[in-house]
């Protein structure tokens, strides 16, 4: 196989804060998207896409709320948070392999786009369902993020100034249930689309696989996705072009290259908040610690020449490296899928 990169967007890649949800406005960002991981492929990448659901997801919960609050909805099943996930999956992913393989084949490549329906395996015990992290949906202000609360039961929490927004369990994943029929897919040289949402979160008893209400975090999923389909490189995209330190004080500055063990003492110092860049640090740190080459933090805009070393917080499990070290190719690392 060529170069492995995994790009993981959010699905506010799609549906900006504070947007109406519009789906032609996610195929037309969606369509952008699909340009950059097409020149990625002429590049030489082999090119897995992971994605976030947290808008959309949302906002498949609310048609079905509204929908059930409406007197005349007798024989219309209920609509379990697994259940709107694995109906985010696909229609995020189908939106992005469509995307992906149209500008595919604009660029006169022979390659596809697949999308492959991902399981991520949680613990039923894990902490995170008693404490709801997760923000799903559009955003809310103060007076609506009240009513919802009072009246439909919410769990809200402040995402800014005067805004809120849902929020629903977030357990850690603890297997991506179909790895190894996305590394075969990719080596077969297919641009893969999975682990959409972070994966439809099931747990296993003595019956098998359960379903289970709750949206995994897609970063760490993809961290562990990368690991368990020995990607060389994964990239975790947001909306700043490098990590910094300091951030908004005097001594702010961007990190650049950076080894695990200064980066590991930057989260510890405190340096990134809680609910933005401190759960991206922390899986790129667990991709290089699951024995992964090199993380790298940007922005979207910046994707391609990120890859190539000329911008991004690029993270290696070594000590620091000059950013020219990342233009060079590195081979397919052969390791024990976790
Ligand atoms: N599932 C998830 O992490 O979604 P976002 O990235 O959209 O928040």
């Amino acid at each position: 196989m060529t170069r492995t990169a995994l790009v993981a967007i959010g699905g506010n890649a799609l549906v900006l804060d504070g947007e109406p949800g519009s789906v032609q406005r996610q195929q037309e960002r969606a369509a952008t998207f699909g340009d950059l991981v097409a020149d990625l492929v002429c590049d030489g990448w082999t090119v897995l896409v992971t994605h976030g659901n947290g808008p959309q997801v949302g906002y498949i919960l609310r048609r079905g709320e509204l929908v059930a609050a409406e007197a005349d909805v007798e024989g219309l099943p209920d609509l379990p948070l697994w259940l709107a996930v694995a109906d985010s999956q696909g229609g995020i992913g189908h939106i992005l392999s469509v995307a992906v393989d149209n500008a595919l084949v604009r660029r006169g490549r022979p390659e596809r786009a697949v999308t492959v329906l991902t399981h991520a395996e949680v613990d039923a015990a894990d902490p995170a369902f008693d404490d709801p992290t997760k923000p799903i949906g559009g955003v809310m202000g103060a007076e609506v993020a009240r009513r919802r609360a009072a009246e439909e039961g919410w769990r809200v929490t402040q995402t800014g100034e005067g805004t809120f927004r849902r929020v629903v369990p977030s357990p850690r994943p603890r297997h991506i249930v179909e790895s190894e029929q996305i590394r075969v897919l990719m080596e077969s040289g297919a641009v893969v689309v999975a682990a959409g949402g972070g994966g439809i979160p099931v747990a296993r008893d003595e019956a098998g696989w359960r379903s289970v209400d709750a949206v995994i975090d897609k970063d760490r999923a993809s961290a562990l996705l990368a690991a368990s389909t020995g990607v060389d490189t994964l990239v975790l995209v947001t909306g700043v072009d490098e990590v910094y330190v300091g951030y908004g004080t005097e001594r702010q500055r961007a990190l650049r290259t950076v080894s695990a063990q200064e980066m590991r003492e930057h989260l510890a110092a405190g340096e990134f908040p809680a609910g933005s860049m401190g759960p991206k640090v922390e899986s790129a740190l667990a991709f290089v610690d699951a024995g992964g080459q090199h993380a790298i933090i940007t922005s979207l805009p910046n994707l391609r020449d990120a890859l190539t070393g000329r911008t991004g917080t690029h993270l290696t499990a070594g000590n620091h490296v000059g950013p020219d070290l990342h233009m060079i190719p590195t081979p397919r690392q052969e390791q024990e899928l976790p």
